[in-house]
């Protein structure tokens, strides 16, 4: 068993109260620019409590759930929902329970909440932790109402107004123990119940004794269309936090006798070859530093040390694959790319666009998020002598966007 706490995120809803979008169900809308279940997942992703993460999406949404989360995708295991919300979770702590270093914790939360912040988080997985009620219980964030509730008659008139004492609005993520949650949801199937609208009131019918933590005022769900731009326009005035930085990468590679050359992950035919370990790229060379460079990862010959026998001759996409999963794995986002190659020979522009594809497939970036260009060196120096290539690089890559 695994100390880690595991997540199930919850995102297989259809979104009806939030109406059509050409952007999908609600949980892949943008705001902030990037789908709401990718800032959800960022919030677990970041948490050092956090291990597994199954995600629960609907059948028909494997594109969406692909677009929304890109290299992200392989930080999830990916289960399909049901009808219910219930039927879904379900489906999930199932997925979880057959992991191989199952999680004795659990939370439970809802894709469409991504505001989630790390301090309810940890009061959630405390509480479940110094759980009290013979190992089954559990805990949730909640918030006391703040409105004084009435209840309406048919007619639309104050049939009564209720008591708020004691009231709490629930919200997620839930936290339970594995094994206990999992025992109230197959008994809930079992005796034909799929009308629960959270999984603390599985548990409660189940008789665990489950614990209200603060939970907070930010971590709202996103039920209405009005919710989704209120969350996107709070996630612009943000915009000022988001970290977006530059880097640059220069190489150079010696030109041999031979018969071609390797530009951008392009081969081109030529009276002569680039000198080098790999394939001598001088342009993937230099983007994979420039994308490393954005966060202090190092440079190609930390990673990729030329006295190293296992990349001799590579192809250099494998270079920058790793830069861009690196960066990735620091929480970036990649905005654009952009080399200038500096040679007298081969003529580069029959083969930009070619090297524009690459580069875009290489990275994910759009075509128009991928620059190449080429100058000569006006035959002076070196390059100008035809005795090297070589290039410049910038990326530009947007960090901490989860914050
Ligand atoms: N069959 C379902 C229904 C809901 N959910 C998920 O449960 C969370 C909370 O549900 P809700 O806000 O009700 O989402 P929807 O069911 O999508 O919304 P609606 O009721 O407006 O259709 C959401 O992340 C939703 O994707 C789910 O995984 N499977
Ligand atoms: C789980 C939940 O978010 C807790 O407040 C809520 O019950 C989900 O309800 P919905 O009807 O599925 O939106």
């Amino acid at each position: 068993m695994s100390d880690g706490v595991g997540v199930i995120l919850v995102a297989a809803g259809r979104g009806e109260r939030a109406g059509i979008s050409t952007e999908g169900p609600k949980q892949y809308r943008r705001i902030g620019g990037r789908a709401v279940l990718a800032h959800t997942l960022d919030a677990f992703r970041s948490h050092p409590a956090v291990g597994a993460i199954v995600l629960v999406v609907h059948p028909d949404d494997q594109t969406l759930c692909e677009a929304a989360l890109g290299a992200a995708m392989e930080a999830v295991h990916l289960v399909t929902g049901g009808a219910e919300r219930q039927v879904s979770v379900r489906r999930g702590l199932e997925r979880l329970a057959a992991l191989n270093d199952a999680p004795e914790i659990v939370l439970v939360h809802d894709a469409v909440r991504p505001f989630v912040d790390r301090a309810t988080i940890d009061r959630v997985i405390e509480a479940v932790r110094a759980d009290n009620g013979g190992g089954g219980g559990g805990a949730i964030p909640a918030m006391p109402i703040a409105d004084t509730i009435k209840r309406a008659a048919a007619d639309g008139t104050i049939a009564g107004t209720v008591s708020r004492s004691g009231l709490y609005g629930a919200q997620t993520p839930q936290g339970f123990h594995l094994d206990a949650i999992r025992a109230a949801h197959a008994a809930a199937a079992e005796s034909g119940r799929s009308d629960f609208t959270d999984d603390a009131s599985i548990a409660e019918w189940a008789g665990a004794r489950v614990v209200l933590v603060e939970g907070a005022a930010d971590n709202v769900k996103l039920t209405t269309r009005e919710d989704i731009a209120r969350a996107d326009a709070k996630l612009k005035d943000r915009h000022p936090m988001i970290d977006v930085r530059t880097g640059n990468g220069y190489d150079v590679h010696r030109l041999v006798p031979g018969d071609h050359v390797t530009l951008c992950g392009v081969r081109i035919a030529h009276d002569q070859a680039l000198d080098g370990h790999s394939d001598a790229d001088v342009g993937l060379h230099a983007l994979t530093d420039a994308l490393l460079a954005t966060c202090g990862a190092g440079d190609i010959g930390d990673h990729f040390p030329p006295s190293d026998p296992q990349w001799r001759g590579m192809a250099s996409h494998v270079f920058v694959e790793r830069a861009v999963a690196i960066v990735a794995e620091k929480g970036g986002r990649i905005m654009n790319a952009d080399v200038s190659l500096i040679c007298e020979a081969p003529k580069i522009a029959p083969h930009r666009e070619a090297m524009r594809a690459k580069i875009a497939a290489i990275t994910g970036l759009a075509m128009d998020r991928v620059s190449v260009k080429a100058t000569t060196n006006e035959q002076l120096g070196f390059l100008g002598r035809r005795e090297g290539i070589a290039a410049i690089a910038t990326a530009s890559v947007v960090y901490g966007e989860a914050q």
